[in-house]
């Protein structure tokens, strides 16, 4: 569960060391302020880089309890107002761990209260349960940890001590508006930061060969010869940002995603040095197709969905993928906001029906129906979004076609009529999302529309899947044991469909689509007659560049493979980091289960926009490690 240790660790970049946090004990921000240097290795950080950052923290925990102890010194009479906003504010500094607390989230400007913090008392507020018997008394006038008993007090001392609480409280709403105001200026300082491009900023530089899960991509030359066109058909990979909303303006959030030229994202991730100097760094991925936020469903269709459904007309298969974090924008893709802007799927049956209207204007006895099924893969297991949620299985037949026993079909006559199969699906999704999984994120959902030749031939198919949040493949090293399984199981179809679309390209005898659900029961949109095209939605936050940077390596992977890159091994995950091995020369060079960390080329130092890098890898500042 996100606690808001899990949030500062996260800060720090120490998120993945949390599990280890929790199993020694420290389970809150103030537990930090005990720790020595002694204690890291028992955490498992071990790394310079990390052990340095894990001492600032600690070191910024225990700045804070100092600073709450000079409050004890204003409640005397001795305001100290301009104390922390005349100091400079070091990076690290400006984190606000009190800003989980409930009374600070309400004084928030223009912050919503959904806290992702599990709320806490006032005597849970990490900082005060540090300092023990001492706070309890000088806090627990307030909110004490034994109540007093009734008529042990006289009049006067109640009086007097009434007069007290009020003091303090005042005093404490003091402090949390000044907290609250002091996360609002990080906020904005991070947004100038990004916004005004005050930092330093370094450009991530594509490598030959292996790249350490940056960037791959180069804009694309193989689409100009005619091979290389044909196989950009049948594998698109599309990128899609979706504009900043008006709580995350208000929010003070910050817009770090650019789209150029309709063919590249430019990412700047906010980093800080171990001097705690703070830097950008640019990342810049090239896809077949970038719409930006400006960009509307219609434009989306266009580009993306429209060529399949030409397809399916002459007998072929396709697939359109959502993928991206919960929260980006694949729902607004696929179903539209409003009936006044439809989504892919009404845009899809719009120009099915058209053209079948077109092609048959009177139904006849030779005319194809339009059938519709609907399901959803959670933790492996399929249920039938049309049928209560009934569960199916998949099995191969005697041809080794994959069929769904029991899959639910209806036949639609009307784009109305397929949207409100769709409506149907999509009410069973979510309130099964209260029931087996408790987040629809967490589960892939197959909308598939096909075209049948009576009695029953298939004659095109396309599927529209709305994949799993890309965040819950991070969950593989979540405490929760289901949290674990289900970011293992999304990981694992993840990873599958990457081989999967690299052996569409490349023709394999082979196709690895038992290696998941989820490309078993899409097996014959990999081979043969079928195109393919995958829409990465991200967000443009700042508070999102982790897993915007995660969704786009994914997709950039998969762009890779299609030019005939071999296999990555793992999905990014948390850090992003994807592992392959692209080449025979670099396979030689690592030999297999070499950390291959111990060749990256680091060092080149550059500012960087506007210049070209000398080499690979990453270019560093002076003073960064
Ligand atoms: N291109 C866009 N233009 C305007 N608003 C958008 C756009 N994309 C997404 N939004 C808005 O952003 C919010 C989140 O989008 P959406 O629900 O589609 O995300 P999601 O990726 O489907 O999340 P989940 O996985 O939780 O279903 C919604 O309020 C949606 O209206």
């Amino acid at each position: 569960m996100t606690s808001c240790l899990y949030e500062c660790l996260y800060e720090a970049g120490l998120q993945r060391y949390y599990p280890q946090f929790t199993a020694m004990g420290l389970s809150r921000i103030a537990h930090l302020s005990q720790l020595t240097m002694g204690d890291y290795p028992m955490l498992g950080v071990q790394d310079m880089g990390d052990r340095t950052r894990l001492f600032h923290l600690v070191q910024l925990v225990k700045g804070f309890e100092e600073e709450d102890d000079s409050h004890v010194e204003e409640e005397r009479g001795l305001r100290v107002e301009s104390a922390i906003s005349s100091r400079r504010p070091t990076p690290r500094r400006q984190l606000d761990f009190s800003a989980c607390s409930p009374e600070s989230e309400k004084r928030q400007p223009g912050r919503d209260n959904t806290s992702p913090c599990k709320p806490r008392t006032d005597r849970e507020t990490p900082l005060r349960n540090v300092r023990g018997e001492r706070e309890v008394r000088r806090r627990g006038a307030r909110t004490p940890a034994v109540p007093p008993k009734p008529g042990t007090r006289t009049n006067k001392e109640t009086a007097n001590h009434s007069t007290h609480v009020n003091k303090v409280n005042q005093h404490s709403d003091h402090s949390n508006r000044e907290r609250g105001e002091r996360r609002w200026a990080e906020l904005t300082y991070r947004k100038s930061l990004l916004e005004q491009e005050a930092a330093p900023m370094y450009q991530v530089q594509r490598a030959a060969g292996y790249n350490y899960g940056l960037p791959m991509t180069s804009p694309d030359s193989s689409t100009r010869s005619s091979a290389g066109r044909a196989v950009a058909e049948r594998i698109r990979v599309c990128v899609r940002k979706r504009p900043l909303s008006q709580a995350e303006e208000k929010r003070g959030e910050a817009d770090v995603v650019r789209v150029r030229d309709g063919e590249s994202v430019l990412v700047q991730e906010q980093k800080e040095a171990v001097d705690l100097t703070q830097y950008l760094l640019q990342h810049e991925f090239y896809f077949d197709e970038v719409f930006s936020e400006a960009c509307s469903n219609e434009d989306v269709y266009k580009k993306t969905a429209y060529p399949l459904i030409q397809h399916i007309f002459n007998g072929g298969k396709a697939t359109c993928f959502a993928y991206g974090q919960t929260g980006a924008g694949k729902t607004h893709t696929m179903l539209g906001s409003s009936p006044r802007r439809p989504g892919l799927y009404a845009l899809a049956a719009r120009d099915i029906f058209a053209r079948l209207a077109q092609a048959e204007p009177r139904p006849g006895p030779g005319a194809l129906r339009v059938c519709v099924s609907f399901f959803e893969i959670y933790c492996g297991q399929l249920y039938d979004l049309l049928d209560h949620r009934k569960r199916l299985f998949a099995r191969e037949d005697g041809q080794r076609v994959v069929q769904i026993a029991g899959l639910r079909e209806v036949e639609v006559e009307s784009v109305a009529s397929l949207l409100e199969v769709i409506s149907w699906g999509g009410r069973e999704r979510s309130r099964g999302a209260s029931g087996v999984n408790c987040d629809s994120s967490r589960s892939h959902a197959l909308l598939q529309i096909h075209l049948r030749a009576r009695p029953q031939r298939l004659v095109g198919r396309i599927s529209f899947v709305d994949l799993a949040g890309s965040e819950r493949a991070c969950d593989t090293r979540d405490p929760d044991r289901q949290s674990r399984m289900e970011g293992a199981e999304i990981n694992q179809s993840l990873l599958a469909l990457k081989e999967c679309i690299r052996a569409l390209d490349q023709e394999l005898s082979h196709t690895p689509f038992r290696q998941s659900k989820l490309t078993q029961v899409l097996k014959d949109s990999f081979i043969g007659n079928s195109k393919t095209c995958m829409i990465a939605n991200i967000s443009p936050s700042h508070l999102a560049t982790e897993h915007t940077l995660n969704t786009l390596r994914y997709a950039d992977r998969v762009k890779e493979l299609r030019k005939g890159g071999k296999s990555s091994l793992s999905h990014g995950g948390t850090g992003g980091k994807t592992s392959s091995t692209p080449s025979p020369k670099r396979n030689k060079h690592l030999g297999r289960g070499k950390s291959p960390t111990k060749k990256v080329k680091l060092g080149v130092q550059k500012e960087s926009r506007g210049t070209s890098a000398p080499s690979a890898g990453i270019l560093f500042s002076p003073g960064l490690t």
